[in-house]
């Protein structure tokens, strides 16, 4: 990890993002330097203006402690200064690496197959990529600016006291770090359990708020807002008990640290007032004593959160480089050649494919049939019989346990995923759309196609004049997944991108489901005209929308059981036969 980590804050490529990171380290030493000085001028005043009594001329003591003063005064500001700067010049670093790694994962996760994505909550992937992320930037952040600068400082006040003050000074505020660190780690470890109940509660309140939200209407329509209300409620008080834990395990460790540190800094005043009285050492060096320590004290009082912190942050990132490290079952070789797809030659063919999602119930058995290019062909059969799964296959969703499929003649587990994804347009079964305007959603079939091919388009799936009669027209907003729009609304954008995609395939799955008898008129009118010269495949279950296909295929127990047209299949009186009867009868 902090090998990764340091690809980022120190790249090879980037020597702008180094030159920020040396400044940063530069800018932070000088900050400790100066905090150092602070007290040395604080007894440098002390001590003059506690030689008045002497033979010195009071106006000469006098000026040189102001002078000493105002080097204190400098010294503090300045040394603030450059730690903010030093925050400022690393800002950029941080927030530039976070950016990185987030597109990357991002990146990654689109890259994955869709059975990681079906097994795992989208909610959850997006926050481990964010925790991930801000993990980073807490531990570089921490690392380089808290951890490291402060074992410098305490490095740097032990020795100025170990030669200024004698051994026992250095003993006393070294035993005092270590009891304290001692302290604060085992306090923090104890109570770090309360805030991963917190987080885990709150998790689980933030999950159960979107399910919940998400099914807005199906809770409607079972009356269930007081079920659902009461279940969020539950998870609300696990977090309010966890955070009521944590804030009174906060004030133990406070306390104890300050009782710490407060003992350790009278021990030291106590030596150093001795030392006084000996004639070993100035009022100005206990003033310096002091200072040194109570600075120590302003870091050392963040050790606990910084090192749960940082601890978390390390298994947040551990979480995040798994997801980076987990591989897509889905792959092309390397440097696999492009599908090549002209208008004559978009034949598609399946060679006893054979696929399952889980092992034992078969979707394909020896699935075998070849579509030739240019051809309108109709899949039907019962629900379950895998007209869906095929799309998901030939789309490389997933890939068949046996068996090949061929495009073009060419084995599509061999071409560029990219160029096979661009040869098939889909309109799926379920449209989910972004939450964005309807130009945007219909543009995304092809986003380098101009605004009159999009509303061409549109008017090919027949929702042009119904956009026209909006009052923001095509800047209309969807809705989240397109909410606002009704199911045959939301089908016709789904239809009018596969338009806009332009590409040599076209496979409808059930695209006419939700539309209503007419519109259902009117959209395969626009489907026929789509469809010409490109072949073209129909997921349909309603057999009235593919009687006019060129060849229709019935998939029965994983295999195409019955070919041939409308006609010639409702004269072989099979299963083709049966549904039709069954379909028209309810009709
Ligand atoms: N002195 C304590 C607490 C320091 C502190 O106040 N930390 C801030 C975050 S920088 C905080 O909000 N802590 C809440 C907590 O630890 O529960 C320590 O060393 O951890």
């Amino acid at each position: 990890m902090i090998r990764a980590m340091m690809a980022y804050i120190w790249p090879k490529d980037d020597a702008l993002v180094r030159k920020r990171v040396a400044i940063s380290l530069g800018l932070l030493a000088g900050s400790k330097v100066l905090t150092v000085c602070v007290p040395f001028l604080f007894k440098g005043a002390v001590d003059t203006m506690g030689s008045l009594t002497m033979d010195t001329p009071a106006d000469t003591i006098l000026t040189t402690a102001t002078a000493m003063l105002i080097g204190y005064g400098i010294a503090r500001a300045s040394a603030a200064g450059f730690n903010e700067l030093r925050n400022a010049v690393f800002a950029k670093v941080a927030h530039h690496s976070i950016r990185k790694i987030a597109t990357n994962v991002f990146l990654h996760l689109h890259n994955l197959d869709l059975a990681f994505h079906l097994n795992k909550q989208t909610g959850a992937l997006s926050k481990t990529i964010d925790r991930g992320s801000r993990g980073i930037n807490f531990v570089l952040t921490a690392m380089v600016f808290n951890i490291v600068p402060t074992i410098f400082e305490l490095a740097l006040v032990s020795s100025i006291l170990g030669i200024k003050c004698g051994l026992a000074f250095a003993g006393v505020s070294m035993g005092c770090v270590g009891v304290y660190a001692a302290y604060t780690l085992s306090v923090t470890q104890w109570r770090t359990k309360f805030r991963v109940y917190m987080n885990q509660a709150e998790n689980e309140a933030g999950n159960k708020a979107v399910d919940s939200l998400i099914n807005y209407e199906t809770v409607k329509y079972f009356n269930n807002e007081k079920f659902e209300a009461a279940r969020y409620d539950q998870v609300l008080k696990k977090y309010e008990s966890a955070s009521l834990k944590t804030s009174s395990s906060l004030a133990v460790l406070n306390f104890g640290q300050n009782a710490i540190f407060s003992t350790a800094l009278s021990v030291i005043m106590v030596l150093a007032a001795n030392e006084i009285a000996k004639g070993n050492m100035t009022v100005g060096d206990l003033v310096m004593v002091n200072g040194l320590l109570f600075q120590l004290s302003i870091p050392l009082g963040f050790l606990g959160s910084v090192y749960r912190e940082v601890r978390q942050a390390l298994l947040d990132m551990q979480a995040m480089f798994t997801l980076m490290n987990v591989d897509s079952r889905v792959n092309a070789p390397v440097n696999a050649p492009p599908l090549l797809l002209g208008p004559d030659n978009a034949s598609i063919e399946f060679k006893n494919v054979n696929f399952e999602y889980e092992p034992g119930k078969p979707i394909f058995k020896d699935l075998s049939f070849v579509i030739p290019a240019g051809k309108n062909i109709a899949f039907v059969g019962g629900s379950g019989s895998g007209k869906s799964s095929m799309v998901r296959l030939l789309f490389r969703f997933f890939e068949p346990n046996s068996g090949k499929i061929l495009i073009g003649g060419q084995d599509i587990s061999e071409v560029d995923i990219d160029s096979l994804r661009k040869s098939i347009a889909v309109v799926p079964q379920d449209s989910v759309l972004f939450h964005d305007t309807i130009k945007h959603n219909i543009h995304y079939g092809n986003l380098s196609k101009s605004q009159e091919d999009v509303e061409n388009a549109a008017r090919m799936a027949d929702l042009h004049d119904n956009i026209m009669g909006w009052p923001k027209k095509y800047q209309t907003q969807v809705g989240e997944r397109g909410l606002k729009l009704s199911g045959g609304e939301k089908q016709r954008v789904a239809i009018a991108r596969a338009i806009l995609k332009n590409s040599p395939i076209l496979i409808f799955d059930e695209a006419t489901s939700s539309l209503d008898s007419i519109t259902e008129h009117n959209i395969l009118q626009a489907l026929a005209r789509a469809t010409k010269g490109r072949t073209s495949i129909c997921i349909a279950h309603r057999l009235s929308t593919v009687m006019d296909a060129d060849e229709i295929l019935v998939l029965e127990n994983g295999q195409v059981g019955e070919r041939g047209t409308h006609a010639e299949l409702l004269k072989k009186n099979g299963l083709y036969a049966r549904l039709w009867e069954t379909q028209t009868q309810q009709f």
